[in-house]
C-alpha cells in the first residue's frame, strides 16, 4: 500500500534521513522501531507531507505522493495521529470528532461513523464530555477516533500509548489522587488504558482492515499487535521482517537501551 524508497530528509543542513526503504503491504501492521532520535517520527512526518522531503519516493496504492499537501494525502486515504494527540480541550468528544468531517465531506462523509463509537465505547459514554475531561487513554482513544473519520485505507500512528499518564485534568484531581494514595488507593491502571489502546488498534487492523504503520517503543506491544517490523538506526533502516522473527540479537543491538 505504502512503499518508500531512497528517501533523504534534512533539517536545514543536518541529514535526517538516508535513502530510507519501507514497504508497508496491503492488511498489515507494521511497527517503526529504534532508539530515540535515529529519525521514526521525521519519518512519518515525511510520510505525511509535514515536513520537506529530498530525492526518492512515497508511493500511496501506486500514486506519487512526494509533491502533495497534507490536506490530499489525506483525502488519498491517510490517516494520521500525531505524538500528543492534539485534541481540544475545549470542544466536546463529539465535538471533536466532527472536526474531522471538514475534510471527510469531500469524500461524502457526512457525519460521524458509527463503527467509531463500536470500537471505542467509551466516546459514546462521553460524547457531551470536553475532550480536556477525559484521561490520558480516552484521549487518545479519541484521537485515533477522529483520524477514523475520514475512513482512512491506512493508519499512521506515532507512539499512541506515550504520554498516557493518571487523569490530573484539575488541581482537584491531583489532589484527589494524593489522598487516594495516602488512603493506599491505588491510582488509575495505566497499563490497563495503555492495553486498551493497543486492542483497539488492532481490532482496527484486523476487523476494519485498515493497515496501520505505527512507531511503538515498548517490545511487549510491538509484538503483540504489529505484524511486521522495520528497525531504523541514525536515519536508515537497517533491518525488517515479520514481527515473528524479530531475534533477541537485533533487539539487543538496536533497541535495547
Ligand atoms: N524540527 C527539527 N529541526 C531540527 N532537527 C530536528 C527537528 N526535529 C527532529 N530533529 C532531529 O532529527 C533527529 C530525528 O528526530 P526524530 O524525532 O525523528 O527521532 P525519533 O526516532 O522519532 O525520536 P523519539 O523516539 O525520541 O521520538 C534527531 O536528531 C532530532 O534532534
Amino acid at each position: 500500500m505504502l512503499n518508500i524508497s531512497s528517501l533523504n530528509q534534512y533539517y536545514g543542513g543536518s541529514h535526517t534521513l538516508w535513502d530510507l526503504e519501507l514497504d508497508v503491504p496491503e492488511g498489515e501492521c507494521v511497527c517503526l522501531m529504534g532508539r530515540n532520535g535515529v529519525g521514526k517520527t521525521t519519518l512519518l512526518k515525511s510520510i505525511m507531507g509535514l515536513v520537506p522531503v529530498r530525492g526518492g519516493s512515497i508511493m500511496m496504492q501506486g500514486q506519487s505522493i512526494a509533491g502533495m499537501k497534507a490536506e490530499i494525502r489525506a483525502e488519498l486515504g491517510i490517516g494520521f495521529v500525531p505524538q500528543g494527540r492534539e485534541i481540544f480541550s475545549l470542544l466536546t468528544v463529539e465535538e471533536n470528532l466532527k472536526t474531522g468531517l471538514r475534510a471527510a465531506s469531500k469524500l461524502g462523509i457526512k457525519k460521524i461513523p458509527e463503527h467509531i463509537y463500536d470500537m471505542f465505547p467509551v466516546l459514546k459514554q462521553m460524547r457531551n464530555r470536553r475532550g480536556g475531561d477525559l484521561s490520558g487513554g480516552q484521549q487518545q482513544q479519541l484521537a485515533i477516533g477522529r483520524a477514523l473519520v475520514l475512513n482512512p485505507k491506512l493508519l499512521i500512528l506515532d507512539e499512541p500509548t506515550e504520554g498516557i499518564q493518571p487523569n490530573i485534568v484539575s488541581d482537584i484531581g491531583d489532589v484527589i489522587m494524593r489522598l487516594n494514595r495516602s488512603k493506599g488507593i491505588a491510582p488509575p491502571k495505566i497499563a490497563a488504558a495503555k492495553a486498551e489502546v493497543h486492542e483497539a488498534i488492532g481490532r482496527i487492523n484486523r476487523e476494519l482492515g485498515v493497515t496501520v504503520l505505527l512507531v511503538e517503543q515498548k517490545l511487549p506491544f510491538a509484538r503483540k499487535v504489529a505484524t511486521q517490523f522495520c528497525i531504523m538506526e541514525r536515519g536508515r533502516h537497517v533491518a525488517t521482517g515479520a514481527m515473528s522473527e524479530l531475534s533477541d540479537d537485533l533487539v539487543k543491538q538496536y533497541l535495547t537501551v
